[in-house]
């Protein structure tokens, strides 16, 4: 079992300082969801967390690792990012697509076994690709493309997992999937952490939110905690609560813009 903590980070991009001495821990066998508005860095501290992006303060450890200090493969074997970067060139296929997760892992010289090709089958299924297989992944949609990217992060087998709006371009059947997925990961004792706009979605899969606003990490915990009324408010400019319904199922109520 695995945990990333970032500790004090900062981040520069084009001369301005984006993120503000920001501490957060992915701890294993949990699904913490990063939120916060448009531009609050959400992106540039998840690219902190897998060397995408150097901190220009603070540090970033797996378990007591700087990451600065593992060798590349060592790190690709640990931690996972689906991005919302391009996925790929043309000409190649899902499964193709899927198995260059498996390269990462490996290296880019030693032969693909049936090991592989089960890892990559046994992804493209619980992914729901498995039809999609042998299309080119230039002829998917939006939403199948950002699953290939998710399929191909999970071939990967890491142990801490980052996903930059994994469920953006899907549809809610989609949307759920995703998350449900994410949550059977962590019980089988993977980190995840992902961006994600869906509040209400983070109050009823997530077990923990972290809150960026500006650059800092306002507040972080259980999502019925965190995203309180004064939160929602500040932060997201919402007048809104989490209710508890019968079994204990929360959900979060928007009621309307703050201040009408
Ligand atoms: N290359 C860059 N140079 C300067 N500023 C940048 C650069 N890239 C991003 N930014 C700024 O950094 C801030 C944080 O961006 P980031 O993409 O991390 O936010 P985010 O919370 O992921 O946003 P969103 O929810 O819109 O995806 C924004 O104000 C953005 O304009």
């Amino acid at each position: 079992m695995t945990t990333l903590t970032a500790s004090e980070v900062s981040a520069r991009l084009g001369g301005r300082q984006i993120l503000h001495g920001v501490d957060l821990t992915v701890a294993p066998g949990r699904v913490t969801a990063l939120v916060g508005p448009n531009g609050s860095g959400k992106t540039t501290l998840l690219r902190t967390c897998y060397r995408a992006l150097p901190v220009s303060a603070g540090l970033v450890t797996i378990d007591d690792a700087d990451i600065h200090s593992l060798r590349r493969r060592t790190l690709a074997r640990t931690v996972g990012a689906s991005t919302q970067e391009p996925v790929s060139l043309g000409g190649i296929t899902v499964r193709e697509s899927v198995r260059l997760g498996r390269t990462v892992k490996r290296g880019l010289f030693e032969p693909f076994g049936t090991d592989d090709s089960q890892v990559v089958d046994t992804v493209l299924a619980r992914v729901g690709l498995t039809a999609l297989a042998d299309r080119d992944v230039l002829a998917l949609s939006g939403g199948e493309r950002q699953r290939v990217s998710i399929a191909r992060t999970l071939a990967q087998q890491p142990e801490v997992l980052l996903l930059d709006e994994p469920t953006n371009h899907l549809d809610l059947h989609q949307q759920l999937s995703v998350l449900t997925l994410l949550r059977e990961l962590a019980a089988d004792g993977l980190a995840v952490l992902l961006t994600l706009h869906d509040l209400r979605m983070a109050v009823e899969y997530c077990d923990a939110v972290a809150v960026l606003h500006h650059g800092n990490l306002v507040a972080t915990g259980p999502p019925e905690e965190v995203l309180c009324a004064a939160v929602l408010r500040e932060v997201f400019g919402v007048r809104g609560e989490v209710r508890e319904g019968a079994g204990g199922h929360r959900t979060l109520d928007v009621m309307g813009l703050a201040g009408e």
